[in-house]
């Protein structure tokens, strides 16, 4: 990825959260969607205050080309003034995309699978970008900026601003993950822990926000189709690794995310078990 891109997606980000409340209440996220605008005035948050903007959209990869989802969802739901935005905002998901397939290749590798095995599962994915904006706030040792969690999603590549903020969980304490906006932050999600078996854990992080100055990131979340079954490869199930979690597809856990359960440190355990509830309720409908 060209630094130059990197610097005009941040300069979108600015765009979008200079403007006035109403104009982003434009594509203010509805109950239930995970695309569009949310920040701590709308119900999406109202159970736990996160002191943060955000800005979710969908990006698609058919597998031959990328649609451009991403271009076409800035100029149609902000207009013309958004449309450069989308060219840059797609540029910059299609090479966060790349990038994840050429990991998701490494940690094949790394687990002793076929190099091509999680390559050929995420080729065609349909992912999610999200603008993070981080006002100020005058007491930040009150509140967060995003609340300990791990994604739900397979693979998040994040990059933070120079300020600052990013914290991971290790060893029963929080680290800062000192920012360098030339490197990109790459995380496991509970997706791809359940896609490896548990043998790789994703990772507890969280966001902090300070009084003097506005924080920014941009993260790209890697998930595979909605109707793709997440399940391990044979390679990583046996006697002493036996399977961790139940088959799902990864719109049976969006939806979980989104309606059942707001993400926190221990959303695939609180999913498994509403899963087996789900399916052992169908059963006795049936
Ligand atoms: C599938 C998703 C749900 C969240 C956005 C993506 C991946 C990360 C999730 C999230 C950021 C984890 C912390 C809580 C959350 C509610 C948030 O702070 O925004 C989560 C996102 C969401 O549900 O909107
Ligand atoms: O802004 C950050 O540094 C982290 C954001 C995050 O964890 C998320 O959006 O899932
Ligand atoms: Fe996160």
């Amino acid at each position: 990825m060209d630094l130059q891109l990197l610097k005009v997606a941040h300069k979108c980000l600015d765009f979008f959260f200079d403007r006035p409340l109403q104009e982003k209440q434009r594509v203010q996220r509805k109950l239930g969607d995970h695309c569009g605008y949310a920040s701590s005035f709308t119900n999406r948050f109202s159970s736990k205050l996160p002191w943060k903007e955000t800005l979710s959209f969908r990006y698609c990869d058919d597998g031959q080309q990328a649609l451009n989802i991403v271009e076409s969802y800035f100029l149609d739901a902000m207009g013309e003034d958004f449309r450069e935005s989308g060219k840059v905002l797609q540029k910059y998901s299609e090479a966060m995309s790349s990038l994840s397939l050429k990991i998701m290749e490494l940690l094949g590798t790394s687990l002793g699978v076929k190099a091509k095995h999680f390559r050929e599962f995420f080729t065609r994915n349909d992912s999610i970008m999200r603008l993070n904006y981080y006002p100020p706030c005058q007491k930040p040792d009150l509140t967060l900026g995003t609340g300990p969690h791990t994604d739900p999603t397979s693979l998040t590549i994040l990059h933070q601003d120079h300020v600052g903020g990013l914290e991971v969980y290790v060893n029963g304490k929080w680290h800062s993950v000192p920012p360098n906006p030339e490197a990109f932050v790459v995380n496991i999600g509970d997706t791809f822990m359940a896609l490896s078996n548990g043998i790789y854990k994703s990772c507890l992080h969280r966001a902090i926000v300070n009084s003097r100055t506005p924080r920014k990131s941009i993260a790209f979340f890697l998930c595979p189709k909605m109707d793709k079954v997440v399940s391990p490869p044979e390679e990583l199930v046996s006697f002493d690794n036996p399977r961790m979690f139940p088959d799902f597809t990864w719109s049976e856990l969006l939806e979980f995310t989104q309606i059942h359960y707001r993400s926190d440190m221990k959303t695939l355990d609180a999913f498994a078990k509403w899963l087996i509830h789900q399916r052992d309720d169908q059963k006795t409908a049936a």
